[in-house]
């Protein structure tokens, strides 16, 4: 059985090029890595949606934070087999974004503390009902917000299919999803949480999880 991580953290703070970093480093040391990424576009249909409505279709869909989640959610339920699988064939099986992101989220747009009731909804909904694998460690990637917000912006330049949808758009709501991380993080919530600075060098940040912790482990066997 390997190790299942997810990577968590805003809009642009880096979670793809850590992963990408760190899937080398393992490969490196001869390690068997499998990855996902959600939202899953384009092999979700639940996916696609919930994309299209934070870039202004689907009329009022995006106002509900819970019907939101619940299209994430789904995305993930329809994974969930396949992460599984990875995980019983792979060392490490290493996810950019995964339920945490829709604790985070919601209870951000709801401004909601981690003990209310999104929060609680998001892990009955994912963790219990859809029978979601639990991770075994959490790391949350943490930059200042103006970080972030202006390597989601030099993206979106760059690449016109990354054009900021509304919640990369909404300054107070990264705000207030940067204080929910957080808030899961020192809480532990449902496994070890690692805190990394995102605002190193990518190779830095990937280097922050040696020495310690069972991301440690692996990093460094
Ligand atoms: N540690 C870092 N230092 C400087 N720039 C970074 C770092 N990590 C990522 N970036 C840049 O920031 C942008 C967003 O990174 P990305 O990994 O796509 O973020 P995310 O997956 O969290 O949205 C990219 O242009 C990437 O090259
Ligand atoms: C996966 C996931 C994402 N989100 C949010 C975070 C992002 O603001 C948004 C889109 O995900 P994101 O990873 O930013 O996709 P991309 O930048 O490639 O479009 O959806 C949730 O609210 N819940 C979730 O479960």
């Amino acid at each position: 059985m390997g190790e299942l991580i997810a990577v968590e953290g805003l809009d642009g703070a880096g979670k793809n090029t850590l992963v990408t970093s760190l899937v080398a480093g393992w490969r490196a040391h001869g390690l068997s890595v499998a990855t996902f990424a959600f939202p899953r576009y384009g092999v979700a249909v639940t996916a696609d949606i919930a994309a299209e409505a934070l870039h202004g279709e689907h009329g009022d869909l995006a106002s509900s934070a819970y019907a939101m989640a619940t299209l994430f959610a789904l995305d993930r339920r329809d994974g969930a087999a396949a992460i599984r699988a990875a995980v019983a064939s792979n060392d490490v099986v290493i996810l950019d974004r995964y339920v945490a992101s829709n604790a985070a989220y919601s209870a951000a747009r709801l401004r909601e503390s981690i003990d209310g009731q999104a929060v609680r909804w998001v892990a009955e909904l994912e963790f219990t009902r859809f029978g979601l694998p639990v991770p075994d460690h959490q790391v949350f990637l943490g930059v200042p917000m103006s970080v972030a917000a202006e390597r989601a912006v030099r993206r979106a330049q760059g690449d016109a299919s990354r054009a900021r949808d509304a919640y990369e758009r909404d300054d107070d709501l990264q705000s207030r999803v940067d204080a929910a991380y957080r808030e899961l993080a020192a809480a532990q919530w449902f496994s070890p949480w690692s805190v990394l600075d995102g605002t190193e060098d990518p190779d830095r940040v990937a280097a922050q999880l040696a020495g310690g912790g069972p991301v440690g482990r692996i990093s460094s066997s």
